[in-house]
């Protein structure tokens, strides 16, 4: 039985729908990241959950209980917020004891979990330290070791590294995969940075104006987004109406073969970068390379074909053209997918 069913979930605003009809299943010990451009609902997917919005129509189930009767303090489900709100006046110990204090739990067993929490996260010892001596990824830290504190049977996290920056957010991400999969949490995140998603989850949600719009492992979505929604959410610009059939996509960019297997008719295409290849074909489409910007193990150029919107490419360093170059382009069918 999955740990927290969401069944047509339904929550407007006026007129609006933030949530409209939401399905969706957390397993025990999975971590779930939902994801998705602002005001597409996302928070309040959480604050469902958490019991502080209401819902106008749907249920909310954790191990299979309805929870419309269940007040937050009861639902056993720990949040953790962007702003993590740590208590300025208490040091990191004091915050991350807090839950514990709520439950009654005594003091030496209390202190005793403190210092494991503390540990856990990263942070051995640092009981004593004034919240305001922490930097951002330690404040990060106490608020992550607050919300387990009481072992809640959901932890929620809503844009929990979204204040920090880059480097440190891409190794708090790993952290706490490895956390969360040692501790056998199980994690409902909400972000709208697809690479921490990625990182973290075993199962993106993708939703759209308060619909899901794909769910699926990192992998699965990566390679096939539903749609073009979800992949020009996911950074891909390579997408371009398309006729499909005979195994190619008749398209602006002339016409490209598609996988085995694909969908037939009218819609669109989504070319990978990778599947834009540079090289000299009789029948290849003729370019401009109008930008190339160096990224580490490659190099990401912008191509101007004659018709239609700009192609980036994706090319190993020793392939990469001079900007201005005219190139000719083929396209990789592995790379293709038709979109829905
Ligand atoms: N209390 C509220 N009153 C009125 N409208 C609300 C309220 N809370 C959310 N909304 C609206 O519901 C929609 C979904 O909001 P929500 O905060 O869930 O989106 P989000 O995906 O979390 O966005 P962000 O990434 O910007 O935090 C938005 O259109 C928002 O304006």
């Amino acid at each position: 039985m999955a740990l927290l069913s969401l069944d047509g979930v339904t929550v407007r605003f006026g007129a609006r729908a933030a949530l409209d009809a939401v399905d969706l299943d957390v397993a025990e010990q999975e971590t779930v990241c939902v994801l998705g451009p602002s005001g597409s609902g996302k928070s309040t997917l959480l604050r469902v959950v958490a019991g502080l919005q209401h819902a106008d129509s749907g249920r909310v189930l954790l191990s299979g209980r309805d929870q419309s009767d269940v007040p937050v303090h009861r639902r056993g489900v720990g949040l953790m917020f962007q702003d993590h709100q740590l208590f300025p006046q208490r040091d990191a110990g004091g915050n991350v004891a807090f839950g514990l204090r709520m439950r009654g739990v005594g003091r030496v067993e209390r202190d005793r979990r403190v210092a494991e929490l503390l540990e856990l996260v990263g942070l051995p010892g640092a009981g004593r330290r004034a919240v305001a001596s922490l930097s951002g990824g330690e404040q990060q830290r106490v608020a992550l070791a607050r919300a387990l504190a009481p072992e809640p049977r959901l932890l929620m996290l809503d844009e929990p590294l979204g204040q920090l920056d880059r480097g440190l957010r891409e190794r708090l991400v790993v952290e706490l995969r490895e956390l969360f999969g040692r501790l056998g949490t199980t994690v409902l995140a909400v972000t709208h940075d697809q690479g921490e998603a990625f990182a973290l989850a075993d199962r993106v949600v993708v939703m759209r104006e308060g619909r899901i719009a794909q769910t699926g492992t990192p992998l699965e979505v990566w390679q096939r987004p539903a749609d073009e929604f979800v992949a020009r959410f996911l950074g891909f610009d390579n997408v371009v109406p398309a006729t499909v059939g005979g195994g190619v996509a008749d398209t602006v960019w002339g016409r490209i073969p598609v996988p085995d297997g694909s969908r037939e008719g009218k819609g669109s295409v989504l070319v990978r970068p990778p599947g834009v290849r540079i090289r000299e074909t009789p029948d290849g489409l003729r370019c401009v390379a109008e930008t190339c910007v160096f990224r580490g193990d490659h190099v990401a150029v912008r191509l101007r074909p004659p018709r239609g919107p700009l192609l980036e490419a994706e090319v190993p360093l020793r392939d990469a053209p001079e900007t201005g170059a005219e190139v000719t382009v083929a396209f990789a069918a592995e790379e293709v997918v038709v979109l829905g």
